[in-house]
C-alpha cells in the first residue's frame, strides 16, 4: 500500500519569465491534517493549483495516490477535493442546488447523489440550510458549503487554500474544527500564513518561502526548530552570579527577582541536566527550570530568511 497520498518530485513552475516555485519535493501522508505555511506570494497557491490539476506545471511530477496527475488526470482527480482561495460558489443557487451540480460534475452516479449530498451536508453542518440561497449564508457557512463540495465525492485528499481567510474569530474556530474532523479519515492539506492557526489545526507542517521548501516536519519539530539558548531558574537559595557564570557553557546570568534568574548558554549539551545536578550538589534548592523556546514568529522569520 502506498503510504503517501501525494508525492511531488522536483516541481517547478514559471509564470512568463519568473519562477514562482523551484524544485519542490513534497510527500503527504494518507491521513491527518498538513498545514502549508508561507508568506504572501511564497508559492502556496501555485503549488496547490498544480497539485489539484488546475494548473500545468513547467517541470516535475505530481503523483496522487501513486497516479501521475499529468498522465492520468481523470483518475488522479477522483481522489482530490479542492477548495480554491476564492470558493467557487454560485451565490444564486440554494445549497442543495449547488451541491447537486457539484455531484454531477464529480460524475457521482444519479442514484447515489442524494446520499452523497446528505452526507457532505451533515459532515459540514449545513444540512439545516439545504434550501437557503448561498448568497444569504454567513461567511463561515459559505466556507462550509465550499468544503462540502470538496468532500462530496469522498476524495482521499482534500486541499483547502486559505479556508479561514476573511472569517470572524468564531467562524475561524468552527472551520478549523471541521478541518480537523475531516482529517480524521483522509488527508487534508490547507494553506495559511497564520502560524497559530497551523499550529492549532495540523499534525504536520510544510513551509514554502520564495518558491522553495524550507521546512517539513511535525508541529513539535517546528516549535523546536531553534534550540533554546536561555533558561529561567527559580532557586530558593540564589547563589552569587559569579558561581552561575563559572559553569561551563553559561554565557550570561541576570537576576530577575528574589529567587529568579535568567541564564543564557551556548550550545553546551545537556545544560539543563547539568544545572539540576549542580543545584542539588550545592544546595540551591531548585524549584523550577524553564527552557525559553523561540516564539513561533521567530521561527517563521528565521525560516523565511533561510533562502534570501
Ligand atoms: N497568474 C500569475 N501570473 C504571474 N505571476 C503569478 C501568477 N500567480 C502568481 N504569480 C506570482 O507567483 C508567486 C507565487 O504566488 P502564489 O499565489 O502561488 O503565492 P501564495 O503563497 O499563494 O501567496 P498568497 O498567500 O498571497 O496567496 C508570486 O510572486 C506571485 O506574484
Amino acid at each position: 500500500m502506498n503510504t503517501s497520498i501525494v508525492n511531488i518530485e522536483n516541481l517547478s513552475h514559471r509564470y512568463s519569465k519568473a519562477w514562482a516555485i523551484r524544485d519542490i519535493n513534497l510527500e503527504i501522508r494518507q491521513k491527518g491534517v498538513t498545514g502549508f505555511l508561507g508568506s504572501n506570494g511564497a508559492g502556496k497557491s501555485t503549488t496547490m493549483n498544480i497539485l489539484c490539476g488546475v494548473l500545468n506545471q513547467t517541470e516535475g511530477e505530481v503523483l496522487i495516490d501513486g497516479i501521475d496527475l499529468r498522465k492520468q488526470p481523470l483518475e488522479a482527480k477522483k481522489q482530490i477535493g479542492f477548495l480554491p482561495q476564492n470558493a467557487p460558489l454560485y451565490l444564486d443557487l440554494t445549497v442543495d442546488e449547488y451541491l447537486r451540480h457539484c455531484a454531477y460534475m464529480r460524475l457521482i452516479p444519479d442514484n447515489k447523489i442524494k446520499a452523497a449530498m446528505q452526507e457532505a451536508k451533515e459532515r459540514c453542518g449545513v444540512a439545516h440550510f439545504s434550501k437557503r440561497l448561498i448568497k444569504n449564508l454567513s461567511g463561515g457557512y459559505k466556507q462550509r458549503v465550499g468544503i462540502a463540495q470538496a468532500i462530496i465525492h469522498k476524495p482521499k485528499l482534500v486541499v483547502l487554500d486559505e479556508p479561514t481567510n476573511g472569517l470572524d474569530p468564531n467562524q475561524i474556530a468552527e472551520v478549523r474544527n471541521l478541518i480537523k474532523e475531516i482529517g480524521e479519515d483522509r488527508s487534508v492539506l490547507f494553506s495559511s500564513h497564520i502560524l497559530a492557526e497551523v499550529q492549532a489545526t495540523c499534525d504536520t507542517i510544510k513551509m514554502i518561502e520564495h518558491g522553495e521548501m524550507v521546512f517539513s516536519g511535525t508541529v513539535d519539530d517546528f516549535n523546536n526548530y531553534i534550540a533554546p539558548s536561555s533558561m529561567l531558574l527559580f532557586l530558593e537559595n540564589l547563589p552569587p552570579l559569579t558561581e552561575l557564570l563559572a559553569i561551563e557553557g553559561v554565557t550570561q546570568a541576570k537576576v530577575l527577582g528574589r529567587n529568579k534568574v535568567r541564564v543564557s548558554f551556548d550550545t553546551a549539551p545537556a545544560i539543563a541536566e547539568k544545572m539540576i545536578e549542580i543545584s542539588v550538589q550545592r544546595g540551591w534548592r531548585l524549584q523550577e527550570l524553564h527552557l525559553e523556546r523561540s516564539s513561533l514568529e521567530e521561527i517563521f522569520a528565521k525560516l523565511s530568511n533561510k533562502i534570501k
